[in-house]
């Protein structure tokens, strides 16, 4: 008897863990087959002001909360690459919700609509606060409706970084890089060749520093040696920031992310005092511990809004360095190992730099070297080919139509993938069918020449690199010169090769692999160095 009754309990549990699992699995393959059905339904619907379709889920509630939070850059590439119709997508976890736009036509629409779509809440919220670290204070004035800070953004640093700004930044870098450069080869000054174990991280290191000195001055680095690769780290943390991980789970970005805006509250203390002591009317275009005048002018700017202390400031200052180096850097990277690779395109590039060197191997003519239609075009489409980044619009208002079918709703997040964008055939040939006179999922730096002159019109939402619109990003040009002044630094007054060409050709990294980041070569890079015999 006593058996008995232990067997029937024994089985009445089992009965209940197998009728829970079995009732599980229902549940996950009817939400599965469902929500696959809405999908499909909605792609083929004919109808007017439909929602665009979410992507099919298992979890009912949470759908892809669980590979969104594990690895967003992979899962929002797989997604992007399986559909490549052209059909905008939602992807939704349980409290967030945002739609990756596939369809250049889509993209170019948004980008052009800059009342009704605006990245300012996502940059207020994600970037300043989350990312960047700004003091609540802070965030709260940019939330406030107060437009002095998209101005700082937009007006300001467009002022600085175009026109004879420009072409001061432009020649400070080249010195910042150039003695950097030198001072590394030191006692082989004499033309001895000089290894290069990872040519990628030399350019992030040798790089990172001249930008840094050119937009901050020189007294910066010197009093923080640790601080390029604190950036590194930051930057690289990025997508954990976002996600407004805790500091216990990522204690190594947050101690980075401390360091760096506890340098740059001294700085800004310094800045205050420089200005104060010289008169802000009269800021110097380059000061070895204010900075450019770019930073001197942000300074000032910010230091005038409510809630910006130091702290803000610092936060501010961050945001520009990050900015100016996150993309540029990598990006930078590709020119010279694109060029590399290639001896025709390398000599090409070589018979530029000598055409406007001037005055004893010393300095260019910046101003025509870097409105060379090759060196445009190469750097155009390098950033098509090897830029991972996003652009990001909210709907400011409560209907917003993307075409004859698809309305989004306010509220609604939109993400732009540049990568697929840059190769979506089918657009890119109707909008400029030269272009793709070469496949799109290959590089070919003469891809945005045009009866030999340079020419992108007629490109937004197909080329979005750098965005578009009124908040197409305003550094574009300086991050243009950057890799133009790093050719002319590594490719014309100093003698740079890689060691084995085939085998650099093999770190190719998967295109299709992540939506977003930084792209690196998939294995080191050996490389040397000499300074060119006069
Ligand atoms: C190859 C290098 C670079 C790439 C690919 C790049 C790309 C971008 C993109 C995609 C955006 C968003 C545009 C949009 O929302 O429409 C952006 C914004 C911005 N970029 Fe760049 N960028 C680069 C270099 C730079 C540099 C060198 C600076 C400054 C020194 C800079 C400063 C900014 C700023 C301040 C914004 C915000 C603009 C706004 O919200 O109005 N960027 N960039």
């Amino acid at each position: 008897m006593e058996l008995d009754t232990s067997t029937t309990r024994l089985s009445l549990v089992q009965n209940i863990w197998v009728q829970t699992m079995l009732a599980l699995i229902i549940i996950l393959f009817s939400t599965k087959l469902w929500s696959e059905y809405s999908f499909n339904a909605t792609k083929i619907a004919k109808a007017s002001g439909l929602l665009p379709p979410t992507i099919p889920y298992w979890i009912p509630y949470l759908r892809h909360a669980f590979p969104m939070a594990s690895d967003l850059k992979r899962f929002a590439a797989k997604v992007l690459y399986e559909n490549q119709d052209g059909t905008p997508v939602f992807l939704q976890a349980a409290h967030e919700k945002i739609l990756f736009l596939t369809n250049p036509q889509h993209v170019k629409r948004v980008l052009e609509s800059a009342v009704e779509l605006d990245p300012t809440p996502f940059v207020n919220e994600r970037i300043m606060g989350r990312l960047m670290g700004s003091p609540k204070s802070a965030v709260d004035f940019y939330m406030s409706g107060d437009d002095r800070a998209d101005f700082a953004q937009t007006v300001q640093m467009r002022q600085h970084l175009t026109g004879l700004s420009l072409g001061f930044m432009t020649k400070k870098l080249f010195q910042a890089f150039r003695t950097n450069v030198s001072n590394l080869l030191g006692a082989y000054a004499d033309g001895t060749w000089v290894d290069i174990s990872d040519l990628y991280a030399f350019i992030e290191d040798q790089l990172t520093r001249a930008i840094v000195e050119t937009l901050m001055g020189s007294a910066f680095l010197e009093g923080y040696p640790e601080m390029v690769a604190d950036l590194w780290t930051h930057i690289e943390a990025t997508d954990h920031f976002f996600k407004g991980l805790p500091r216990i789970l990522m204690p190594t970005a947050f101690a980075a992310r401390d360091r760096l805006l506890s340098h740059l509250m001294s700085y800004s203390e310094k800045v205050e005092r420089f200005q104060g002591e010289k008169g802000h009317s009269s800021a110097a275009e380059w000061d070895s511990v204010a900075g450019s005048a770019l930073l001197q002018d942000r300074e000032a700017l910010f230091s005038s809004m409510p809630g910006h202390g130091q702290e803000g400031r610092a936060a501010q200052s961050l945001g520009l360095v990050y900015g100016g180096t996150s993309l540029t850097v990598p990006i930078t990277f590709w020119c010279i190992l694109e060029t590399l690779k290639d001896p025709k395109l390398l000599q090409r590039v070589q018979g530029e730099l000598e055409r406007f060197h001037e005055g004893g191997n010393e300095h260019y003519n910046f101003a025509q070297l870097t409105c060379r239609p090759l060196l445009q075009s190469l750097h155009a489409e390098v950033t098509r080919f090897r830029s991972s980044n996003l652009i990001v619009r909210l709907n400011l208002v409560p209907k917003f139509a993307l075409d004859d079918k698809y309305t989004i709703d306010k509220g609604t997040l939109c993400m732009m993938a540049a990568k697929p964008l840059g190769q979506f055939t089918e657009s890119w040939i109707k909008a400029k069918p030269h272009t793709v006179s070469q496949p799109l999922d290959t590089f070919w730096a003469d891809r945005f020449l045009q009866s030999d002159k340079f020419n992108v019109a007629g490109l937004t939402g197909y080329w979005t690199s750098f965005g578009g619109g009124k908040h197409m990003c305003p550094g574009r040009h300086f991050a243009r010169n950057i890799a133009i002044v790093t050719m002319a630094v590594l490719l014309s007054d100093f003698e740079c090769e890689l060691v084995d060409v085939e085998a650099a050709k093999r770190t190719n990294p998967p295109q299709k692999e992540t939506a977003f980041g930084t792209v690196k070569p998939t294995a080191t890079i050996a490389a040397r160095i000499r300074k060119r015999s006069a």
